[in-house]
């Protein structure tokens, strides 16, 4: 699990290791631009392109002439640093740089204002204006000039933060931000750039270690937390010699509609092939045969007409409700019988959370432990429009804390808000994934995993893990476009072998 520090707790985790590791605060830096050029190397490697190096007067403007100097020994012939100097402030360390920088006979300018800079013609600008120091949104010569520069057309690689984008907090819809075509960030992802207003500002990002000392940062227990494989493959338990269906639950899906049939489908078979030794479907008669044909291993409980079918409580380890489900008045009574009657952590997806959302009594009787799945949409219903996904993620997590529930909020890093007041950011999934009824899949998966005796939180992370990584193996190696959530379904016996060897 990588923490994922706040700028102000990555300004303690630097004053710590400078401190405790020992190193000096020059040398971090110079590690820092290192360990950025290591990377530029490999990727960049025309040494004779053009490159203009715009620095601030911090500790990014800092990193910035490092990076011109270093860039330098590497014999890249054409570097050319200009040196905003839009205040009287300037960093130690970017004094010290400044020197080192004199010492060498790379060209640089200084400017006192966005007016004075002149078309540099360089096909790759190396923005080191601001970091993750910015304070307030640009105005005045910082505003001036990073709108010159978002209208050269050249290839920008931002050192650390984007000019103008704050690594954490609500970011103004109309913000100035010095637009990056790729970020080398040091040590960790900022959270901004998991959510998706950051996909308008930066197009790709590389993350860089610079050596913070990951106990101290560790130690901070940070609320944001990003999820690896390996915090998986210690939760996702193999299946055991000796065991039989029983020992791997049974999971009701509650879902469908005669014409939404397939988010019934789709979350049932999400629950077969993720495990679950029964999967029983609650859909409408008119469903019948499509689920016989779909997967003959599921089992049906009908929903005639209007009449509520009589479902044995005890019998399910979990109950999932929503995919297709529909809002009208059965749909309502079925729901409103499940929170009466059922008292484990159930999995409440789509038409179960708008339903939800129309009747907010209903919140009440959510089972502590439950999982909510809403996409931004259906999340916005339940809880209030919102304008960013920073104040998204608060709203997450108080919701979750008060209500002891797990809301997962699919996105491209979908984020599970816990009761404990922790956002854990996904690190599976792709583009391919992004059509209708994949949300269908990782219910049924969820469900799944709770059958299967899960705890609620093991099975958020486990959950939306496999189902991006299932999607991963199929569309990553094979270049595909899309992927659809039934094949999806099928590849997850083996996405999950794989994490258990
Ligand atoms: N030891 C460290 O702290 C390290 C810091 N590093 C670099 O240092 C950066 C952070 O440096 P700083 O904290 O000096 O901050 P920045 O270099 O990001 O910004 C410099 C100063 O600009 C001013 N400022 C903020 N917002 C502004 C705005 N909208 N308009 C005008 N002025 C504004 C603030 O006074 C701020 O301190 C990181 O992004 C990273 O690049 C790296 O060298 C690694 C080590
Ligand atoms: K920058």
């Amino acid at each position: 699990m990588l923490p994922l520090l706040t700028s102000a707790d990555i300004r303690k985790a630097d004053e710590y290791t400078i401190s405790h590791e020992p190193v000096a605060s020059i040398d971090l830096m110079e590690r820092a631009a290192r360990a950025f050029v290591g990377w530029f190397l490999n990727h960049f490697p025309d040494k004779q392109k053009a490159i203009a190096v715009y620095c601030g007067t911090g500790n990014n403007g800092g990193d910035g002439l490092a990076i011109a100097r270093m860039l330098h020994q590497h014999q890249y012939k054409n570097i050319y640093v200009t040196i905003t100097r839009f205040s009287d402030k300037a960093s130690a360390d970017f004094t010290e740089n400044l020197t080192r920088l004199q010492h060498t006979d790379v060209p640089f300018k200084e400017v006192n204002s966005a007016a004075e800079v002149t078309a540099e013609n360089c096909p790759i600008i190396i923005d080191a204006l601001l970091g993750s120091g910015l304070n307030k949104p640009l105005d005045g010569e910082y505003k001036h000039f990073v709108e010159y520069l978002n209208s050269v057309d050249a290839t920008v690689v931002a050192i650390d933060v984007p000019t103008g984008f704050f690594a954490e907090g609500a970011i103004e819809q109309d913000a100035v931000v010095l637009k990056a075509d790729l970020v080398i960030t040091f040590q960790q992802p900022k959270i901004n750039f998991l959510l998706p207003e950051a996909s308008h500002y930066i197009n790709c990002c590389e993350v860089v270690n610079i050596g913070l000392d990951e106990e101290f940062t560790r130690s901070l227990d940070s609320p944001y937390q990003y999820i690896e494989e390996k915090d998986i493959r210690k939760l996702l338990k193999p299946r055991k010699r000796f065991t039989n269906k029983g020992t791997y639950g049974h999971a009701l899906i509650i879902a469908g509609e005669e014409k939404t049939m397939g988010a019934a489908l789709l979350s049932s078979a999400g629950s077969a092939y993720a495990g679950a030794g029964l999967t029983s479907a609650c859909i409408p008669a008119s469903g019948l045969t499509a689920l016989n044909s779909y997967l003959p291993e599921l089992m049906a409980v009908i929903r005639d007409g209007n009449s509520l079918p009589d479902i044995k409580w005890d019998k399910y380890n979990s109950i999932a409700i929503g995919p297709g489900l529909g809002t009208g008045e059965n749909a309502l009574e079925l729901l409103s019988e499940v929170l009466t009657n059922y008292k484990r952590p159930i999995v409440i997806d789509a038409d179960g959370l708008n339903l939800i959302a129309i009747n907010s009594v209903l919140f009440g009787n959510i089972p502590q432990g439950s999982i909510l799945t809403p996409h931004m949409k259906e999340f916005d219903r339940l809880f209030g429009e919102h304008t960013s996904w920073w104040d998204r993620l608060q709203t997450a997590r108080k919701q979750a804390e008060e209500r002891y529930i797990y809301i997962i909020l699919k996105n491209d890093y979908t984020i599970t808000a816990t009761p404990q007041g922790k956002l854990y950011f996904n690190s599976t999934s792709n583009a391919a994934m992004a059509t209708g009824g994949m949300g269908d899949v990782l219910t049924g998966i969820l469900a799944s995993l709770l059958a299967q005796g899960y705890s609620s939180e093991d099975a958020c992370l486990i959950g939306v893990y496999i189902h991006g990584k299932a999607g991963d193996e199929l569309a990553l190696p094979n270049r595909m476009n899309v992927v659809l959530p039934g094949k999806l379904a099928q590849q997850l016996p083996l996405t999950m072998s794989k994490l258990t060897v």
